[in-house]
């Protein structure tokens, strides 16, 4: 590899350590699941697993023993290291990939996309890696990737198959305690077949001041959605307004697997969840989320709760520039996006633990590649192709 001489803003082995400090910088307390165990169908895995996705939406996943989950926790690596050669290069050269055709893939630069409902810009980019482009000879690439990316395609290929059927576990787990065919929710998220699936490599920058608010990613989480242990469901804020009258009636699966080396990540507090997309932020009420070594982090995305009709839980979280010290270094994370199939219709699922939707609860029924453009658009996203 020509890239021993450079040095690169992704340096894990000098990170300080998450801050022990609660009263500053209080933590959430996930559960951790063992993949290794998840793989091995253990009953007493999967029925924690439906717990912590019913209630909190987020775990910790541990990736020993596994072959799937050596590949993510060393790919991880591998993926930031080209994301910080990737966001090195020069602004015009990124600037050639921009999202098109209604997609998310592609480059995200910082400030694209609104923090807040008065326009405050993000802070973090993005670079989203198409997993069909990655995993199909050069020749049948749909979209164009800069040269650095190419070069580490394997890379991408390997990592995006072993995150894909890592989330692919984790739904068979919940479909069987849904009652729900297994092989249905399969069919809707085929490698092979085209749809938003993607990694995302992201950087933030490091903190530039104390005082907060810096947003790197803002809040969001997931149109319609709503934790059902409030009750009753809080009112949708405006943009998932828009979508739940213009969209589905229901919908499909979106399960990430993420990685990250330094805190930044929040999640907010059990108590909070009802407060809508780019709603200003209240401080307070927001739990970081301490990396873990050698764990990935998994969330539902807002389909899995619309997939079952609210029995599933995605949680609000956003990021921001890492705590106390931490705050001094750059922070990377790489996150993969498991998707339904572009042409999925989104509709709930049939599952004895699934409760039907009421009489003029439908909607027209949109396929997920549309579904998933209207929610990034209503999450403020300013820089996606039309
Ligand atoms: O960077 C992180 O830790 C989380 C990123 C995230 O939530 C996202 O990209 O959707
Ligand atoms: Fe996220």
């Amino acid at each position: 590899m020509p890239h021993k001489e450079e040095t690169l803003d992704f340096t894990p082995d000098k990170y300080p350590p998450f801050p022990n400090d609660n009263a500053e910088f209080p933590v959430v307390q996930l559960q951790t699941l063992s993949l290794k165990k998840l793989e091995a169908n253990d009953e007493t895995e999967k029925a924690r697993a439906f717990d912590a996705f019913k209630t909190r939406g987020f775990v910790y996943l541990e990736l020993a023993g596994t072959e799937n989950g050596g590949i993510i926790s060393q790919g991880a690596d591998e993926v930031a290291r080209a994301a910080a050669r990737t966001f090195a290069l020069p602004m015009e050269e990124k600037a050639l990939y921009k999202p098109v055709n209604r997609e998310l893939f592609g480059y995200k630069m910082v400030g694209a996309t609104n923090a807040d409902k008065a326009g405050t810009p993000d802070t973090a980019e993005f670079f989203n890696i198409s997993k069909n482009d990655m995993i199909v000879p050069d020749a049948q690439m749909a979209r164009k990737w800069p040269p650095l990316i190419l070069e580490h395609k394997p890379l991408f290929a390997s990592y995006s198959r072993a995150a894909h059927a890592t989330g692919l576990l984790i739904m068979d787990v919940l479909a069987d305690k849904l009652g729900v065919d297994r092989e249905d929710m399969r069919r809707r998220h085929r490698i092979g077949d085209l749809a938003g699936d993607h990694i995302r490599m992201t950087r933030g920058p490091p903190r530039k001041t104390v005082e907060m608010p810096e947003i790197q990613t803002p809040s969001h989480t997931d149109f319609g959605t709503y934790d059902h242990t409030t009750s009753p469901p809080p009112p949708l804020p405006s943009a998932s307004r828009i979508l739940r009258e213009s969209s589905a009636d229901g919908a499909a699966f979106r399960i990430t697997v993420l990685m990250n080396w330094l805190g930044g990540l929040q999640v907010w507090s059990q108590s909070s969840r009802a407060v809508g997309a780019l709603e200003p932020d209240v401080p307070g009420e927001w739990l970081w989320v301490a990396p873990r070594r050698g764990c990935a982090i998994v969330n539902l995305g807002d389909a899995a709760v619309k997939f079952t009709n609210g029995v599933l839980c995605s949680g609000r979280h956003r990021v921001i520039p890492s705590p106390g010290e931490q705050g001094q270094w750059p922070r990377y994370s790489v996150v993969y996006f498991v998707r339904p199939a572009d042409e999925t219709k989104m509709e709930v699922l049939k599952g004895a633990g699934v409760p039907a939707l009421e009489e003029g609860q439908g909607g027209e029924g949109v396929v997920a590649k549309e579904w998933i453009y209207r929610q990034a658009m209503g999450l403020g996203s300013k820089h996606l192709g039309q």
